[in-house]
């Protein structure tokens, strides 16, 4: 089952990656409850503005200190039994455009994995034919070792259950997640604000999926909300700690994103998608010490779409 928005009340479904939400009228919540200034009540716009550039997107610097790369072929070996989706040697054309040329990669339980690579490279579209939205022209999706037939709608996916956060989704960045995933329930019900704490505990502990995907969360978010949001989705993940201080529900996710915080802070395997294929992939920290030509012309911001800063 895919899941397009997480819960009723989560704000992550606005419909145009391009739209700012106006400031609500009455925003009595931040009135009332908080001490920020109602005026400062904006809509984030996650997707990116279309002219957005980094103040410097020469060069990507990650921390760690592992000097080994961990190329696709070193894994092949590898027990599968925790393999929750495979995307084997899958191709996506849109009309004469090739996109999606051989696209194979696995998703094992427990992972955070991003992908990355150049704009228009076919990051969005793997998202969509991972969560079942769209069909491959040619290769096979696999979930829990079970080839998926058509769409998703078409197919019961052995009981795992993906989620997509789309691109376009929009939070309030001055408000707190715990007050973003509440807000409609503080502005138009009547439920106390214990009422409304308890239930927002329940869903940000419950988000009742086993893998979410997440198309550039955090593009276009300043880097305090952007943090907010990583920290968000470590939260939910299994390896994390929900509101609760709980582990999260969350099995494993997958990121798309150019945002260099959103790499270091919410995700811990990488792979490169470029020219229609998985060129790479490997530990984050792995990936500044790759040898691959190509890795090393998106790391130095040679190639388009570098991860932004
Ligand atoms: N439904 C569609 N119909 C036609 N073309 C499409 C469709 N979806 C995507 N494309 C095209 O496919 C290409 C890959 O798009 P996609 O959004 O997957 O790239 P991306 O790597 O996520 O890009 P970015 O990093 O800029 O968000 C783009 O040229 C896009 O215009």
């Amino acid at each position: 089952m895919v899941s397009l928005s997480t819960t009723p009340f989560l704000p992550f479904t606005a419909k145009n990656a391009s739209t700012r939400i106006p400031p609500p009228t009455s925003f009595s919540y931040s009135k009332q409850r908080s001490n920020r200034d109602p005026r400062k009540v904006v809509c984030a716009c996650i997707a990116p503005p279309q002219n957005f550039k980094s103040q410097d997107s020469s060069a990507i610097h990650f921390n760690g200190s592992s000097k080994s790369e961990q190329l696709s072929t070193a894994r092949d070996h590898e027990d599968d039994s925790d393999v929750l989706i495979e995307c084997r040697d899958v191709y996506k054309s849109f009309g004469e455009k090739k996109i999606l040329n051989g696209v194979s990669f696995k998703i094992k339980h427990g992972e955070a994995v991003g992908i990355i690579g150049p704009s228009g490279t076919g990051k969005s579209t793997v998202l969509k034919i991972i969560a079942g939205l769209l069909a491959p022209d040619k290769g096979e999706v696999y979930i829990r070792g079970k080839k998926r037939v058509g769409l998703v709608s078409d197919d019961d996916i052995s009981g795992l259950r993906i989620g997509l956060v789309f691109q376009s989704a929009a939070l309030f960045d001055s408000l707190t997640v715990r007050e973003n995933v509440g807000f409609l329930l503080y502005e138009h019900s009547s439920m106390s604000e214990d009422q409304i704490s308890e239930l927002v505990t329940e869903t940000l502990a419950a988000v009742g999926l086993k893998v979410l995907l997440y198309d550039e969360p955090t593009a276009g978010l300043d880097p305090i909300a952007s943090t907010v949001v990583e920290d968000l989705i470590r939260s939910v993940h299994i390896k994390g700690q929900d509101a609760r201080g709980k582990p999260g529900n969350i099995s494993s996710y997958v990121v798309v994103t150019h945002q260099h915080s959103t790499i270091k802070r919410a995700i811990d395997r990488l792979l490169f998608l470029h020219k229609g294929k998985i060129v790479w992939e490997g530990m984050t920290h792995e990936f500044t010490t790759s040898t691959n030509p190509i890795v090393q012309q998106f790391a130095s911001g040679s190639l388009d779409g570098p991860i932004r800063y």
